[in-house]
């Protein structure tokens, strides 16, 4: 045995329910959920609400070992500390810790009760069977039982002893002065001396124990073997065991505490920070650097130094209690003792891809449905037997006769319940399957990020090198030469990600043995009930076996549905994340295009090197834009239209808004190259150092979503040709940066189509909310902020004033007068649908009749890369007319926010004829050929396919 070698063991244990916790009415929150998993839900959450599942603060932990209510104390002891035993006996050190906040149970674990003793006798009763069995040595076993309370260590066995000092020796070994150590010779005996210090240990009611332990208690059993017959000196081994039940976790914050209480939490959570520290610092030393240990910031620590930095061998056993109302404190105790379990790891490269993954869950639905197939058609299969078989009618006809319908029924039901296990044991599998495939896909994703730090770093590194080499022979910086900071030093949060990446590399391997594990568990689960199956006996009456085979039938359904909507959901959040990281790689782009900029310009600028005007204009307008800060503003917009789509990950929109998104046209802000002069002056020529001015003409981006094209669309343009006429926008939003890296080649991907109609949804959700709370203010009038957009009538370029309000503007902002001021710019739309090169502006019906709603999302995979709905690789920019300009003066158009709503009102304009829903909708009735965005009256719907995936209620 190398103790060196083992890893701390984590187990947790939930609690029951207390009758306070009953009667406060507390609802369980954390589930055990396989051998290994515990889930925390978020109590904030609705449980009936399945759509926003994604949504809570749900967790989910690995640890070694997970016991809920139902396990014993035996339970417990068996699966941590009982194999601590024979290392102690044959001399090593070993250690059990209760951790958790108060009341959650940990000296119930530790001393347990009469009736149900817990770790301490169980542990010491193996212990003296150990020796015994061992006969042919002499033994000695003692036992010191003492308590730390507010730093300062107390003699449980003899409270009159007063403080007793900690001391250390000269060979580092930590000594008690003055501390009894009582010799015994058999577990009784120990438990009596315990329940005797016990009641000397320090206890007061709190909130959350009416007797709460508020001191560390640590019983320390030490075991001294020697060989007969031999040399005293030489043959002596010692075991020390540690038993220590800790004081409470629980914040200060968290509990009602106050003066002596407070005080003594501040004592215990100084003692219990300590103890995380070095156990974190020797996880470090037992891996691949070397750490400084430090064990003297407590007297906890000193005293556990040598349990927990030598020859031991450590379990934790973490507690905490299921209810609802003790959430902040679980959530706490589960991640200390998560981050308690990451240790010792070693790097190993693993990136899995997820969507491997996600064929994995589609592959167990399509054998899901398969067996259902199956069991239906015997089903029918039996039913079709008994209608051809009137004699068999009765059942008893089959029932042996020797034991009559009694003994058949009891059989059956035997049966049955066998079934009934062996199902549940196998949805249980599938669902901690599906749990433990989430974990990965977290895990994978945090590794991402991290290796994209270390990647950034890198990259600065060689950058500076390339910098160094460069400098000494050209003078150009000499100031930076001397500046010179040297060896570029790694800064911490490389450091840190590296260690998470070795840390989350051997989570994977963890998940993935569980998993292995699991998966054969599984199969013989299945095996077993197969076989169960097949012994749905003749003897039995027909009846009963057509009932056995519709249960079976039902809990596969239930299975299937549940499996599908896991995978569903693992899905989407993959794809988010993916989303997110892919932007986070074009803002790097951007910023690296950014800088390439301003250097390239100082080197025009210091080199005297003379540009063509033209140049020189684009260079002075690229400039003012980074300076305006119009692209940061976006990327936040993105990033809250992400936040905001993650926390809506379920998607579930209301019917009239539900298939918006994926057929709907938006507009992405563009940076245009805008005319300054006639209609369309820019006080974006004013250079950008009136940027208070500049700012308020660039109001936040927001984004448009029309439901069908402009009318006086001049003809479609294909993004190569716009973008390479526009510019590339880099670092805009993963739509535009798609755009920008697609400006040498054809039309928009499919991919970028799929990415910007997942912007456009979550910016119709933040909308929306927006909308309805704008009404909320405005006292539920029903008059919302909504405007129209200026291009979507042919007279646009002279709006009246009173028809204008932009959502995100003051009240009384007058748009149309600012755009005939030239403070507002044009706009630039274009579909997501497929379009028919059509150079006549297409009449609304024609453009309704001809673009049916995109197919919806399905939910079955789609060329094994993504699960999005193919769109259109056809589709075309449609311009604004006033794209056609000259190309002098490069702007940040406005983008608005345009969602048709059942909710929705406004008072359109003079000039314009409300389309009605079903002109959306492309209805023959409707006379106007000019698109109007007004909002219908009642929920607008496509016709056509705008099934979602189809959710269970
Ligand atoms: N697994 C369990 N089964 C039944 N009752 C339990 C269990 N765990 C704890 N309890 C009960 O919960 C109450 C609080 O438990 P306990 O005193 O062990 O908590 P604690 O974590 O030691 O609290 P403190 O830190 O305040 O000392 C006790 O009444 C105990 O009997």
């Amino acid at each position: 045995m190398e103790p060196r070698d083992q890893p701390l063991v984590v187990a947790l244990r939930i609690r029951p329910l207390s009758d306070t916790e009953l009667e406060e009415g507390a609802t369980v929150i954390a589930h055990k959920v396989g051998d290994q998993m515990a889930v925390l839900m978020d109590p904030d959450e609705d449980p009936e609400d399945t759509l926003r599942a994604h949504r809570s603060r749900e967790k989910t932990f690995i640890f070694d070992t997970v016991f809920d209510q139902h396990a014993s104390q035996e339970d417990v002891y068996r699966a941590t500390t009982q194999h601590l035993v024979e290392g102690v006996v044959s001399g090593y050190n070993a250690t059990v810790f209760a951790y958790g906040p108060s009341g959650a149970g940990k000296t119930y674990t530790m001393l347990g009760m009469d009736a149900e003793p817990g770790v301490y006798l169980r542990t010491l009763s193996d212990l003296f069977r150990a020796i015994e069995t061992r006969g042919s040595t002499d033994w000695g076993v003692s036992m010191s039982y003492l308590e730390i309370y507010n730093e300062v260590i107390r003699d449980l066995l003899n409270p009159s002893s007063g403080f007793l000092d900690l001391r250390e020796d000269s060979r580092g070994s930590i000594q008690i002065a003055g501390l009894t150590e009582v010799s015994t010779s058999n577990a009784q005996e120990i438990m009596h001396l315990l329940t005797k210090g016990n009641r000397q240990r320090t206890q007061e009611p709190t909130a959350a124990n009416k007797t709460s332990s508020r001191s560390h208690a640590v019983l320390q059993v030490t075991v001294r073997q020697r060989s007969r017959g031999s040399d005293l000196a030489e043959g002596v081994r010692v075991g020390k065991l540690f038993m220590v039940d800790l004081a409470g976790s629980e914040r200060a914050s968290q509990t009602q505490n106050r003066g002596k209480r407070r005080k003594e939490g501040a004592h215990i959570n100084r003692s219990l920070l300590a103890l995380g520290n070095c156990i974190n610092a020797l996880s470090e030393k037992g891996g691949s650097r070397a750490q400084y240990v430090n064990f003297r910031d407590s007297k906890l620590t000193r005293l556990l130094k040598d349990a927990l930095g030598g020859n031991s061998r450590t379990v934790m056993i973490a507690h905490i209690s299921p209810a609802s109302t003790h959430f902040e404190e679980s959530r706490t105790t589960l991640l200390y003792a998560y981050r308690a379990k990451n240790i010792k790891t070693r790097v190993k490269r693993n990136l899995l891809n997820v969507s491997y993954h996600i064929a994995q869950y589609t592959d167990v639905i399509s054998n899901l449905r398969r067996e259902i197939e199956h069991l239906k058609s015997k089903i029918e299969k039996q039913e079709e037997e008994k209608r051809g078989e009137p004699g068999v009618q009765d059942a008893q006809v089959r029932i042996p006769s020797h034991d009559g319908e009694e003994d058949s029924c009891r059989q059956m039901n035997k049966i049955r319940a066998q079934l009934v296990g062996a199902f549940k044991e196998q949805l249980e599998m599938r669902r901690s399957l599906v749990e433990l495939e989430n974990t990965n896909i977290e895990l994978h994703v945090d590794m991402s990020r991290h290796l994209l730090t270390i990647a950034d770093w890198e990259r600065e590194k060689a950058q500076h090198l390339v910098h160094r080499d460069r400098t000494p022979e050209g003078d150009e910086e000499p100031a930076e030469a001397d500046g010179d900071e040297g060896e570029s030093v790694e800064p911490p949060e490389v450091a840190v990600a590296r260690e998470e990446v070795n840390t989350l590399l051997a989570e994977q391997r963890k998940a993935a043995a569980l998993k292995a594990g699991l998966e054969r568990r599984l199969a013989s689960a299945k095996e077993k009930a197969s076989q169960l199956e097949q012994l749905l006996p003749a003897q039995a009456s027909s009846e009963d076996q057509r009932e056995v085979l519709r249960l079976l039938c039902w809990a596969h359904e239930l299975e299937a549905e549940n499996t599908e909507l896991r995978a569903d959901g693992l899905r989407r959040r993959s794809l988010l994340w993916q989303k997110d990281f892919v932007i986070r790689r074009y803002h790097q782009h951007r910023r690296l295009c950014e800088q390439l900029l301003r250097d390239q310009r100082q080197l025009i600028e210091g080199g005297g090197i003379a540009v063509p005007k033209s140049l020189d204009e684009r260079y002075g307008l690229i400039l003012r834009e980074l300076g305006a800060g119009s692209l940061n503003r976006l990327l936040l917009l993105h990033s809250v239209m992400s936040s905001s789509l993650r926390e809506e990950a379920s998607w579930d929109w209301p019917d009239d808004r539900k298939d918006l998104p994926w057929g709907a046209q938006f507009e992405l802000p563009l940076m245009l190259l805008e005319e300054d002069s006639g209609g369309y002056t820019s006080s974006q020529a004013t250079p950008s150092k009136t940027l208070g001015k500049q700012d308020s003409l660039l109001p936040l981006p927001s984004l448009r979503i029309l439901l069908t094209p402009p009318a006086h669309e001049a003809g479609p343009l294909s993004v190569k040709n716009l973008v390479s006429k526009l510019g590339a926008p880099a670092g805009l939003d993963l739509g535009a940066s798609r755009m920008a890296a697609e400006a040498g080649g054809p039309a928009l991907s499919a991919q970028t189509l799929k990415e910007m109609a997942m912007s456009t949804k979550s910016i119709a959700l933040i909308a929306a909310t927006r909308r309805s709370k704008a009404q909320d203010r405005e006292g539920g009038s029903g008059r919302s902020s909504l405007h129209l957009p200026e291009d979507m009538a042919p007279d646009s370029r002279d709006p009246s004033p009173a028809d204008r309000r932009w959502p995100h503007a003051s009240p009384g902002r007058d748009r149309s007068a600012e755009k005939a001021r030239g403070k507002l710019s044009p706009s630039l739309t274009w579909s997501m649908q497929t379009v028919t090169e059509n150079p006549q502006p297409p009449s609304v019906e024609h453009v309704a009749k001809s673009q049916p709603p995109p197919a919806p999302l399905p939910l079955t995979k789609s060329s094994g890369k993504s699960f999005l709905p193919a769109v259109s690789t056809a589709s075309k920019i449609k311009p604004s007319p006033s794209l056609h300009a000259d190309e002098k003066v490069l702007r940040m158009p406005e983008v608005t926010f345009t969602l048709p709503s059942a909710t929705w009102q406004s008072s359109p304009g003079p000039r314009r004829t409300p389309l009605a829903p079903r002109d959306i909708r492309g209805s023959t009735e409707s006379g106007s050929r000019r698109h109007s965005p007004v909002p219908p009256s009642t929920p607008c719907k496509h016709r056509g396919s705008t099934k979602r995936p189809r959710r269970p209620q």
